[in-house]
Formats: C-alpha cells, sequence, structure tokens
C-alpha cells in the first residue's frame, strides 16, 4: 500500500513577508506553526522580488509591491497571496485567478484610521494650517483670520461611498458638516447624508471634496483636468484613495490659480518604495497643501488588526482551504476537516473537469463526505472530503486531469 498524502509540511512553507507587516502577523504564522518566516521592511520589484518569492508558498505585501502576470507566473509555488491593506490593485488579480493563487486583504481594519485623518485635514486646510505651521516654524507669527473657517456647517462631497466613505460621513456629521456622496453603485446612506446623481453636481454642491474610491481602470484620471475645472469655488480637495486618481499636474494647476484653495494628498504615482527612496512631487511647496507619505492607514490599531486579520484568511485557507473573502478563486465557506482527507482542485472552468475528477474518485475505496464547488468565469474550485483510505495516492492522479491548475490534499 502507498503511503498517505498529505499537505505541504508547515516547516517547509515558506512565507514572505514584504513592507514592514505587522508583528501580530508573524506571531499568528509562528503560533500555528510555520517557522519558514522570511521578512523585508520595504517593497521589493524586478529580479530581488522574482528571487523571493521562487520557493514562496505565500507572500504578504502591503500598497506597494507590484504583483504583475509576469511575477504571478514565475512564482511557481505560490499558493495564496495575503495583500495587508484594504487596496487589491497592486496585484494583477486576473492571473492570479488563472493561476490559481487565492489573493486576500484586509477590507475594513485600517477604514477608521483613514477616516479620522480625512477629518483632521480638512480641518487643517480649512484653517490654513499647512501656511501658518509653516510661518510659525519660520519665525513669523501670522494670527489673520481672514479666510480660516470652521467645518461646522460646511458641505462635505465624499466621492465613493464604501467602508471609509460611510465613516468619514458619520465623523463628519458629528463635527457637525453636511455630507453628500456620489457613488456608482446604490448605497445606503447613513445619518442624514444625502445622495447626489452624478460628479459634477456633488463637486458644485460642496465645500470639501473627500475621495474614496478603489483604484481601478475605471477610476484612473477620474479626477481628470475637465473635472477639476468644475472646482470655482476655492474648494478644498482630500485624496487619501490612490494616487492615479487624480490629475496631479491639472491639480497643480487648479491650486496655483487658486480655484481649490487647498489639498491634502495623502498618494501619489509615483511612490518611493522604501524609507531610502526619495520622495518627489508636483505639490511640493504650494500653498496650502497637507502631504502625506501614504500614511492613512499607517496606525499601530490599524496595522496590527490587519496583520491578525490577513493571517488568519491565510492560515485557513492553507489548512482548511477556505477561500471566502478570495479576490481571485471562487469563494468556498468550509466545515472543519473532521477525520477526512480534503482534496482541493483549482481548475479551468471548461467542461468534463468535474465529471472526471468524480470518475477518479469512484476508482479509489473511499465514500464521498462532502462535496463542494464554486467557480467563476474562468476558473472552478472543487473541494473533496473524503473517508481517509491508505490506497490513497491521489496527488498525482489529480494532476493528471486535463485543465488543472493547482491540487492540494489536506487530512
Ligand atoms: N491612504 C491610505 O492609506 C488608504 C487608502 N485606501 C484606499 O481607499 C479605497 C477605498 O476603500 P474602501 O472605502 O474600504 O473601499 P470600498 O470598496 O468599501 O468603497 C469604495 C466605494 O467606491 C465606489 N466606487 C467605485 N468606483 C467609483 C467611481 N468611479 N465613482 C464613484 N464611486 C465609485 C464603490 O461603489 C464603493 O462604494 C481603497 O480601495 C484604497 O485604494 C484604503 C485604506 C488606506
Ligand atoms: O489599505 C490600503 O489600501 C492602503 O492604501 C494602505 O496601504 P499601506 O498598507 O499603507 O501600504
Amino acid at each position: 500500500m502507498s503511503p498517505l498524502k498529505t499537505s505541504f509540511p508547515k516547516d517547509k512553507m515558506k512565507i514572505v513577508l514584504l513592507e514592514n507587516i505587522s508583528q501580530s502577523a508573524v506571531d499568528s504564522f509562528k503560533k500555528a506553526g510555520y517557522t519558514q518566516i522570511e521578512q523585508h521592511t520595504g517593497a521589493l520589484s524586478g529580479e530581488q522580488l522574482d528571487t523571493v518569492l521562487k520557493e514562496a508558498k505565500v507572500v504578504c505585501v502591503r500598497s506597494k509591491t507590484q504583483l504583475t502576470e509576469e511575477v504571478i507566473t514565475k512564482a511557481k509555488k505560490l499558493v495564496a497571496i495575503g495583500c495587508f491593506c484594504i487596496g487589491t490593485n497592486q496585484v494583477d488579480l486576473e492571473a492570479a485567478n488563472k493561476a490559481g493563487v487565492c489573493v486576500f486583504n484586509a477590507p475594513f481594519s485600517n477604514t477608521r484610521s483613514v477616516a479620522e485623518l480625512v477629518i483632521a485635514s480638512a480641518i487643517m486646510l480649512i484653517r490654513k494650517i499647512p501656511d501658518k505651521n509653516r510661518a510659525a516654524h519660520a519665525g513669523e507669527w501670522d494670527k489673520d483670520s481672514t479666510n480660516a473657517h470652521e467645518i461646522r456647517g460646511k458641505r462635505l462631497g465624499v466621492v465613493g461611498y464604501g467602508h471609509i466613505g460611510s465613516q468619514v460621513s458619520i465623523l463628519a456629521e458629528a463635527m457637525g458638516l453636511r455630507v453628500f456622496y456620489y457613488d456608482v453603485e446604490n448605497k445606503l446612506p447613513l445619518g442624514n447624508a444625502e445622495e447626489i446623481s452624478d460628479l459634477k453636481s456633488l463637486i458644485e454642491h460642496c465645500d470639501i471634496i473627500t475621495l474614496h474610491v478603489p483604484g481601478t481602470k475605471q477610476t484612473q484620471n477620474l479626477f481628470d483636468k475637465q473635472v477639476l475645472n468644475w472646482f470655482q469655488k476655492g474648494q478644498l480637495l482630500v485624496n487619501m484613495s490612490r494616487g492615479d486618481v487624480v490629475d496631479i499636474s491639472a491639480l497643480k494647476e487648479a491650486l496655483e490659480e487658486k480655484r481649490i484653495s487647498g489639498a491634502a494628498v495623502d498618494v501619489f504615482p509615483e511612490e518611493p518604495k522604501n524609507k531610502d527612496e526619495k520622495f518627489s512631487s508636483p505639490l511640493q511647496n504650494i500653498s496650502n497643501v497637507i502631504l502625506t507619505p501614504h500614511i492613512g492607514g499607517s496606525t499601530e490599531e490599524a496595522q496590527w488588526n490587519i496583520g491578525l486579520d490577513v493571517s488568519s484568511k491565510l492560515i485557513k485557507y492553507i489548512e482548511n482551504g477556505a477561500s471566502l473573502g478570495s479576490k481571485s478563486i471562487p469563494e468556498l465557506s468550509l466545515p472543519k476537516i473532521e477525520d477526512t482527507h480534503r482534496i482541493l482542485h483549482i481548475h479551468k472552468n471548461v467542461s468534463g473537469v468535474l465529471s472526471e475528477i468524480n470518475s477518479k474518485i469512484s476508482k479509489l475505496d473511499v465514500n464521498i463526505l462532502g462535496q463542494y464547488l464554486s467557480t467563476n468565469l474562468e476558473v472552478g474550485y472543487v473541494v473533496l472530503d473524503i473517508s481517509k483510505s491508505d490506497s490513497l495516492d491521489t496527488l498525482k492522479e489529480f494532476k493528471r486531469i486535463d485543465h488543472t491548475i493547482k491540487v492540494r490534499i489536506l487530512y
């Protein structure tokens, strides 16, 4: 009889953490028995990234590391990617799906941190603090109240009323702002917020505009020259979403022309990969502009919670196969493995694969105790719980099935 095939041993599973991911994630992996943990403080790219990922089963990134189709294709052993942040635009999700690599993110752990910074930035801008702060550091005493206002009673326009936008809305109302929002989806207004159905009207209607859309093809340059030309009343702009959502040179022009009287920008089309790289932006040294180094979600609270959230999803996927929350392969919520073998089969979503899997199973001396299937356009994910049997020499068998992308066996 052939020996039992089991899942890959934990102590041989290389987990790579880039971009200074929280210790809480490292602790979780270690507690779960993973010992091959490699940590890097910054983002990597090119050959360095390829080399680090060669043997990796799991890679953990934040917003900076670009996991392109080329990188994913080269990382042949990769089973899962953890985005320890909200955005997943740095990962080619389609390529990950096709490669059978499960991608998780942390959809809400840093939302409060961003929302707080948005409110803080709005107050700083409306009081002209960037200039007054600069002047005070230079020994000047600028106590003038001209054009400095309270935010109470002002109109806040939220573009993208998702997890962050809606939290900003709640905090803003508590500060006495009136909130309006524009979203491409139909969203439940929280508190007294009111929906405005087109972007132009929202911009024309509000004093402060804050952006909370994801980085997608559709949102790229959403605030282009034409949209920035709609700002006419010395309004304020906050961008904590993604750098390429706003045309930076058009924003610079609008700020210099004082059509936009202040901006807080946390995200940039080009951002340094680590501390040692120099940061430069056309927005540097413009009056009433706050520039922050992509720190909307950078609080100890947020990072700690993200570390726990994403590491637990990755561990569950490795050890149980559950892909709930996946941004790439189909989602499956699975019961615990109790005295069974679990076969995880990711394949191209073409006809005939399932019947071949079932035909393989029928030739084994086992009972099927559970069968789960989820598909998307490109990929099918089938999970089979079967009774334990010494004759289980299935890994090779299942790998031979046409259109197979990845197979794992858990026990
Ligand atoms: N600066 C930072 O450190 C951080 C930045 N972010 C960025 O904020 C983004 C938003 O985060 P969440 O609110 O959690 O995402 P979410 O997915 O909960 O909400 C995004 C909202 O934008 C809407 N939307 C999409 N396209 C749109 C368009 N063209 N016009 C108007 N609305 C549109 C969606 O329907 C959704 O309601 C993230 O994708 C990420 O890029 C997130 C966390 C930290
Ligand atoms: O959560 C997000 O999408 C962010 O932009 C935060 O990115 P970071 O983890 O700070 O690189």
